[in-house]
């Protein structure tokens, strides 16, 4: 039995921070950083069945296309996502009742649609990125043993920057998801695909100097967008993948992450249109999820 410290339920049952029940959120599940960002994901339904708040935790579940559809926003960083998908995945894999995990796990599908900024000078604001692995520098991932990591990524990066002489503040921990179906078959030369960088926060941890210098220092970042290994090369930054792509594989679910790019960093530029590419992005995500 899971203890009640462990796995906390409020007075009427539902999971401690989603504040959600069994039955309330479908088995394909878009997640997104920004709370307001759910509504317009849901405004595209056919039906709302449901909508819970919960702190930063906005839950919408319908149906579009016949397809059962939740999003819930995770807020910002892997923290959170931490809460959210141990959350979710407890609502379809463990007996709340009994308090007990189930004999036979149910597989969830998790498309995160997120904002990003771009790495490299070459590709362009507004585009959108499908992550092909997750780089975390977020601190998450050590504290689960049993997530599936790439090491050899990881140990081709630490090589590449220690060959300029250079050196990541936190050691890199790679993953890869299983991604669903309608992405594997794909023709991956229509889409940008490449690593996302996992920030653990916006400014310093991403690069950005405002009134505190940061480890990543112009030549460790110039490194780090020339770090290439097979077809791969760091594409954009964001805080949010890493955590979902480790943490969903780990528990056996599918999962993808597509970034709209509003800032490139490389180049010092940002999005005059990041509520049309945003639109795009969802439009986007929708289609996969439903018109396939
Ligand atoms: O637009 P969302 O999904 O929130 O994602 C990005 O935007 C936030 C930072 O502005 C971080 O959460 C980052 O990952
Ligand atoms: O540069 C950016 C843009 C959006 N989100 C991030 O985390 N970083």
């Amino acid at each position: 039995m899971i203890a009640p410290s462990e796995l906390i339920l409020r007075p009427r049952g539902s999971v401690y921070h989603l504040d959600l029940l069994p039955g309330q959120v479908a088995e394909t599940i878009i997640t997104v950083g920004d709370p307001e960002r759910v509504g317009e994901v849901s405004r595209r339904f056919d039906r709302v069945e449901l909508r819970v708040e919960a702190r930063e935790f906005v839950t919408h579940t319908g149906d579009l296309n016949g397809k059962r559809l939740s999003v819930v926003s995770t807020g910002i960083g892997t923290d959170n996502v931490d809460i959210v998908i141990n959350e979710l995945d407890a609502l379809f894999n463990i007996d709340l009742h009994r308090r007990e995990v189930v004999a036979e796990p149910v597989a969830l599908t998790f498309l995160r649609l997120g904002t990003s900024g771009s790495f490299q000078p070459d590709i362009p604001l507004d585009t959108v990125v499908l992550s092909s692995a997750g780089l975390s520098l977020d601190g998450l991932l050590p504290f689960y043993p049993s997530i599936p990591v790439d090491e050899s990524l990881a140990t081709a990066l630490t090589t590449h920057l220690s060959q300029d002489g250079q050196a990541l503040p936190v050691p890199p921990v790679m993953v890869r998801p299983q991604l669903p179906d309608f992405l594997a078959s794909l023709d991956p030369a229509r889409l940008t695909a490449g690593i996302t960088l996992t920030a653990a926060g916006f400014y310093a941890p991403q690069g950005r100097v405002l009134r505190l210098p940061t480890a990543l220092t112009p030549t460790l970042l110039e490194a780090l967008r020339k770090f290439r290994q097979e077809d791969l090369r760091i594409t954009n930054i964001e805080m949010e993948t890493a955590g979902i792509y480790a943490l969903a594989s780990a528990l056996g679910h599918r999962s993808a992450s597509l970034s709209a790019l509003l800032a490139n960093r490389a180049l010092g530029t940002f999005s005059r249109q990041p509520a049309t590419t945003v639109d795009r992005l969802i439009d986007y995500g929708l289609f996969l999820l439903t018109d396939r």
